[in-house]
């Protein structure tokens, strides 16, 4: 879809993008910072809520001056649970912090980048504490290697699919959203990497239609993810705003969507596809 064909759609859309109802979360947010004050309340809030997997940091032993960053669940594609955003934070840290490498090379095991967040877990903590937690955790992380000295280098191999693709963005490299598709919007910082990267025409574009769905469709399925995509675009595309008050809008966004009736539906209904793709495998054999 071209840029103009965009524009004309999103056009006709706007009466109904204007009456949806999207809660701002501001007094739940204030609150929810009050009790998770410290990094490692949040970690390890995390950690609890889903294990399986983790994710280390390596130096590579041929290349001193490389350092990496590996995802390790190969058995689900290397998605990420509780407990491997919580390590994700920690092995940021160290490599960020390496004095003695200069890039840092962000990849998953076994030929996978990573499947994004792991359904059961991303089930599990579809709540606003949730949303909360898990939003402010990542996008810490992101920023972290963002806004790093290092050279970061994202190895796009296999699947790289939902919150993967924003790491993949914070590492500047240009991959296709599927978050329409679940009925929410980036939901570990990435927000700010795709407008950035790409641009709000084609981060627009990326966000409601690049993956498996197009606008209508996606409309369709849920105008809250339409909306809330639309919100994080114009979030960073407008003028007059710092950027702590554009941190804390996308986090605004995402937990208006996260959650959702729409959201939990989407969750259901990929799990499912996923099972009834692997029952027809096993027909097959
Ligand atoms: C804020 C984060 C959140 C967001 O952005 O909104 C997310 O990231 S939500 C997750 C978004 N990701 C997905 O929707 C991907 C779901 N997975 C797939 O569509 C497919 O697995 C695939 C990535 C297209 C690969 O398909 P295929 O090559 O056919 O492999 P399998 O489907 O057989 O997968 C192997 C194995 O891995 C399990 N798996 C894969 N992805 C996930 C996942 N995200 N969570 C949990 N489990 C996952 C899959 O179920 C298979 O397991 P077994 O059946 O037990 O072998």
């Amino acid at each position: 879809m071209n840029n103009a064909m965009l524009l004309h759609r999103l056009a006709s859309l706007r009466q109904v993008t204007q009456a949806a109802s999207i809660h701002t979360h501001v007094k739940t947010i204030a609150q929810l910072s009050s009790k998770y004050e410290k990094d490692e309340a949040k970690e390890n809030w995390l950690k609890e809520q889903g294990d399986g997997g983790s994710v280390k940091y390596t130096r590579n032993g041929s290349n001193p001056d490389l350092g990496q960053v590996t995802f390790h669940h190969k058995e689900k594609l290397n998605a990420f649970t509780g407990a491997m955003m919580h390590d994700f934070s920690l092995a940021v840290r160290e490599a960020v912090k390496d004095e003695r490498t200069r890039c840092v090379v962000v990849r998953g095991e076994n030929g996978n980048f990573c499947s994004g967040g792991e359904l059961n877990f991303v089930e599990k903590i579809a709540s606003e504490e949730g949303s909360y937690v898990m939003n402010t955790v990542m996008m810490s992380s992101l920023k972290k290697l963002a806004n790093s000295d290092k050279v970061s280098i994202a190895v796009l191999e296999g699947s790289t699919m939902g919150g993967a693709s924003e790491i993949a963005s914070a590492c500047d490299i240009r991959v296709g959203f599927v978050q329409g598709k679940m009925g929410v919007c980036p939901g570990w910082g990435g927000g700010r990497f795709l407008v950035k990267t790409l641009g709000t025409a084609r981060a627009m574009e990326y966000l409601s239609t690049a993956a498996v769905v197009g606008a209508e469709e996606l409309h369709k399925v849920s105008k809250h993810a339409f909306v809330a995509a639309k919100r994080m675009v114009v979030n960073y595309s407008g003028k007059n705003r710092n950027p702590k008050e554009r941190e804390e809008e996308e986090r605004r966004i995402f937990m208006s969507v996260w959650g959702h009736a729409d959201h939990k539906k989407s969750i259901h209904d990929i799990r499912e596809n996923l099972i009834r793709a692997k029952k027809e495998k096993s027909h097959k054999k």
